[in-house]
């Protein structure tokens, strides 16, 4: 099972000082608190995905406000266009949860799923959401390539990976933008510097950057170009 159907996920509980947090958030200018999801965001996409992509966690006023991950905020508003280009996805733009938006050969999910204050998870909040992590990928059968965005979202992806055996030491995989690790009996995965705001503006990722990747990541998961 995938999405808002992983098991426990939206009902769950588990982190006090996030769950806290989503409660005290104020709305953005012309929003109410009812406007807000302020629960755990689910991944989405196509359940035959070959490639997913994995973000951070929900932004405050984005993925927390929308209820679907990168919907709303300045990373997914870099991100769902070149998305679009490459082929992944039916429109251009995301915009909320039934904007009509399809993922193709891609999944999308944060490795923490719920708002984490000031956009930084503590180690045990990692901790405690990673077992949902773990069953979106048990659940994509046909997954080849994970893209983790940001050296957080990978080196949670590498704990994950050394949890379940494919790997021991994480110092052995550091993260860079285009690294490229293999396993012998998990997902290639590939890291990228985040799509976030003052990435872009800063100049430290830019859409050529993304879009090559972008391209990397479909050949590693099986097309030729
Ligand atoms: O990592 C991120 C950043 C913004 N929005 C998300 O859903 N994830």
């Amino acid at each position: 099972m995938l999405g808002a159907e992983l098991p426990g996920l939206l009902d769950c509980r588990r982190c006090d000082r996030l769950v806290r947090g989503m409660v005290e958030l104020k709305p953005k200018a012309g929003y109410r608190r009812s406007d807000y999801w302020s629960r755990p965001v689910p991944g989405f996409g196509d359940p035959e995905a070959r490639i997913c992509l994995v973000g951070l966690a929900p932004g405050a006023h984005g993925a927390n406000r929308s209820g679907r991950p990168f919907t709303g905020d300045g990373a997914g508003d870099f991100m769902y266009p070149l998305l679009f280009q490459a082929g992944f996805s039916n429109r251009p733009d995301a915009v909320s949860r039934d904007d009509g938006l399809r993922l193709v050969d891609l999944y999308l999910t944060n490795v923490v799923k719920c708002l984490p204050p000031e956009n930084k998870p503590k180690a045990d909040e990692f901790t405690a959401c990673r077992p949902f992590l773990a069953q979106e990928i048990a659940a994509l059968k046909n997954l080849r390539v994970i893209l983790a965005l940001g050296g957080d979202a990978f080196r949670s992806l590498l704990r994950l990976y050394r949890q379940q055996g494919h790997l021991q030491r994480l110092a052995d995989y550091p993260f860079g933008h285009g690294v490229v690790y293999r396993f012998a009996a998990a997902p290639v995965l590939v890291g990228s510097y985040h799509t976030s705001r003052y990435n872009i503006q800063t100049g430290r990722l830019t859409e050529t950057m993304f879009c090559e990747l972008l391209q990397t990541v479909r050949e590693l998961a099986g097309d030729n170009g």
